[in-house]
């Protein structure tokens, strides 16, 4: 005989519950027994159902330990009432405020202080730690790279003996004050032509645009800059000698503006230690994970004491919040929170989303943020204060490849001072200054310019040099729009060489977060298809070309992308007849300046391959469409609140140019409005202005991970403190 199943009635049972004539006698529907063996449920199984338990029972063994530190327990935000809103909200505000520190760390920059300061304090994130070499001695090639000259007369070991390639290019530098420079620096010819390409295309669009363009301007630079003599200047007839790092051999490590100061010749010698790269982990330089956990905590902390006078023992006293990228690595984030939570000790620490504290700074409730930052851009689309998952991209490019690429424009134009490399400390700071000082996406600014600067070098007289420019002050910034350009093959050099990926472990896939216009990024074109892109638009007048659109497979999300096209690539002449249903349109000038830079994407084999790069503006137009999901309200609404912030985004005309291109690309977008940071406030520090108002909201309690959470459930705490699907 069959078994009897357990949650089925019998005929027998069923037979009770009518009557003869087959109607039921009652209308109360019948409840069968579960079948234990196939039920499930997840009650008190989750750690966030136990954990409200644990939390009582420690409150009731007396655990009264947080209470002393002296930070705000929930209680006390209970007694917060909607009718208190008064001024002695706002004061509480400020005193809760005092003991929250925000902290945002960047590629280049950290920006730290207490959310009741009006701004952050900036400090460089770096540190030096002696070293047998510094890091311009240790690289073998200068930045931006140079062609290998076979015989250079300049390969003479100096009278110094050095005979280090940067010290034998910093003596030719000497001689060149006494001796005229007459030889060209040589930059690769791949990178000539793409600037002398680009150099034709900007002359037509001013043309275009009804500007003067005279001729021969690159020639005139070309002769100025190749005859012109540099000039000694004596110590005691410079005012603005630069003040060097004193350094012994007692100092073991110095950060910020201290470490970039110092000598690169000092005795002892010192190497300087980039935390982040590319808004990662620098695994390009670090070799151990714990040297490179000391060294965030070594800057953090000294920062902490140095900027806001804040001591290792109030740590437990205070509240951390924690700005991280919208597309964060997740390995990144867990090394985070555990270094605040465990080796600081801060009561309790929350974490943040890039783009909706510039939303939340910018007093926005909707806006495509663009983040243009030192090594990396982001564009996400916030709406109502959460990010759309899927219009997250992150793009390994900034402000950083446009000082690098100004000087590779500068070199071609035989620029005087043709030793500098950026890997030395004062030519790094130069180049900066030179470029915040000169570049500019103006047009009315593309008219040859003289300008001249001073060398100071370490333990060496003043050097003055004067150059002239004419389109590399334009063309540096718009690489931007054209990344083809930028040097791109060191990007990803020793990515998760320290740290593996994260992997969920029951299913075995990334867990990284995915962003489908991320990924999209492995369909585009491959490089090939896009370079025949650019051959038609050289070719044709304003041409139309879309991209395919179509949503990948829920794959990781990345950084690099496979140099061979993927299968079913569609070519250009397929991408120009695809329907417009989810499609990106690409407008392509005759002047064939708007171009679609390379394809991107990832991969677990990162050293074969290059770094995620898509122009600025197609990249925008992809990340709002994908957010916008085809609707075109919301379409409209983040074209008309796109927001630029970072560093990068501080070019003189930026704003307008990003502004005439997206036209150009997407036609009548209604109300394209491009905002740089209201009142006034510096867009490098707008992120952190926004965490510091969410930091000083009283109300926002079941985000902040608390020491006694963390203790229990350890990372598995952040599902439940995460402000989006973590
Ligand atoms: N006035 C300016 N004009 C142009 N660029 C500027 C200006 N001021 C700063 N920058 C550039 O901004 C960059 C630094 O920006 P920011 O501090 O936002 O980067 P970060 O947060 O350290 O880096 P990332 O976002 O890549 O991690 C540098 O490349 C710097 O040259």
């Amino acid at each position: 005989m069959p078994p009897r199943k357990a949650n089925r009635p019998s005929k027998k049972d069923e037979g009770l519950a009518r009557t003869d004539n087959n109607l039921k006698n009652h209308s109360w529907p019948i409840i069968y027994p579960i079948n234990q063996k196939n039920f499930y449920t997840d009650y008190l199984k989750r750690d966030d159902q136990a954990l409200v338990w644990r939390q009582r029972s420690d409150v009731a063994k007396g655990d009264r330990e947080v209470k002393d530190r002296g930070f705000q327990q929930d209680g006390d935000i209970e007694k917060e009432t909607p009718g208190n809103y008064g001024k002695e909200y706002e004061e509480q505000q400020e005193v809760w405020g005092s003991r929250v520190i925000v902290i945002h760390p960047g590629s280049r920059n950290l920006r730290i202080g207490r959310a009741s300061d009006a701004l952050p304090k900036t400090v460089p994130n770096v540190i030096a730690r002696h070293s047998t070499q510094s890091e311009s001695e240790e690289e073998v090639e200068p930045r931006p790279k140079r062609l290998k000259i076979e015989d250079d007369p300049r390969d003479e070991p100096d009278d110094t003996g050095d005979s280090t390639p940067q010290r034998r290019t910093r003596g030719s530098s000497r001689k060149s004050a006494s001796i005229v420079e007459k030889e060209a620096p040589q930059v690769d010819s791949s990178f000539q032509s793409l600037f002398h390409e680009l150099s034709q295309d900007l002359k037509s669009q001013m043309r275009q645009n009804k500007r003067r363009v005279l001729p021969n301007s690159r020639e005139t630079v070309i002769n100025h800059n190749k005859k012109y003599i540099p000039e000694n200047i004596k110590e005691h007839n410079d005012p603005y000698r630069a003040e060097w790092t004193p350094v012994s051999s007692g100092f073991m490590h110095f950060i910020g503006h201290e470490a970039l100061h110092i000598a690169d010749n000092s005795t002892p010698r010192y190497k300087l230690f980039w935390p982040l790269r590319d808004g990662v982990f620098n695994e390009h330089d670090y070799t151990s994970k714990r040297r490179w956990l000391e060294d965030v905590t070594t800057i953090l902390k000294e920062s902490l004491l140095k900027e806001l006078n804040i001591q290792a023992n109030d740590y437990r006293t205070l509240s951390a919040v924690l700005v991280i990228p919208d597309l964060y690595d997740r390995i990144y984030v867990t090394e985070m929170l555990d270094l605040l939570l465990r080796e600081f000790q801060f009561a309790q620490v929350c974490l943040f989303q890039e783009s909706v504290a510039a939303t939340y700074g910018a007093g926005f409730s909707s806006a495509c943020i663009v983040d243009i930052g030192a090594q990396k851009t982001s564009i996400s689309c916030v709406e109502e204060g959460m990010v759309v998952p899927d219009s997250r991209l992150n793009l390994k490019f900034g402000g950083d490849d446009v000082t690098t690429t100004f000087m590779q424009m500068l070199l071609a134009n035989s620029f005087p001072y043709s030793d500098i490399n950026l890997f030395r400390r004062y030519d790094y700071l130069l180049a900066e200054d030179l470029k915040i000082k000169y570049a500019s996406l103006n047009e009315a600014d593309v008219v040859v310019q003289f300008h001249n600067f001073h060398v100071r070098a370490p333990g060496e007289e003043t050097i003055k040099y004067g150059f002239k420019t004419y389109d590399e002050i334009y063309l540096a910034p718009f690489s931007l729009f054209s990344p083809r350009i930028l040097e791109l093959e060191d990007k990803l050099r020793g990515r998760r060489s320290l740290w593996a990926r994260s992997f969920d472990i029951y299913d075995d896939v990334p867990n990284d977060p995915v962003s489908l216009v991320q990924n999209s990024l492995h369909k585009s074109p491959a490089n090939e298809d896009v370079e025949m892109l650019e051959d038609i638009n050289h070719n044709g007048g304003t041409l139309i070309k879309q991209i395919n659109h179509s949503v990948p497979n829920s794959t990781p999300t990345g950084d690099i992308t496979p140099k061979t096209p993927q299968p079913g690539s569609p070519t250009p002449e397929e991408l120009s007849e695809l329907p417009d249903g989810g499609l990106v349109s690409i407008v392509t000038g005759g002047n064939g300046n708007n171009r679609v830079g390379g394809s991107v994407v990832e991969d677990s084999e990162p050293e074969n391959e290059t770094p995620a790069i898509l122009p600025l503006d197609v990249a925008i137009v992809q990340s709002i469409s994908y957010a916008a999901k085809g609707d075109e309200k919301r379409s409209k609404d983040f074209f008309s609140g796109i927001l630029l912030v970072g560093g990068g985004s501080m070019t003189s005309g930026l704003n307008h140019l990003l502004e005439e291109r997206l036209v150009k690309q997407k036609g009548n977008l209604g109300n394209l409005i491009i905002s740089s940071p209201p009142r006034e406030l510096d867009p490098q520090v707008l992120v952190w202005k926004g965490a510091s108002v969410f930091g000083k909201l009283n109300s926002t309690n079941e985000v902040w991970i608390k020491q006694g959470e963390y203790d229990i459930l350890n990372s598995r705490v952040l599902p439940y403190k995460t402000l989006w699907m973590w």
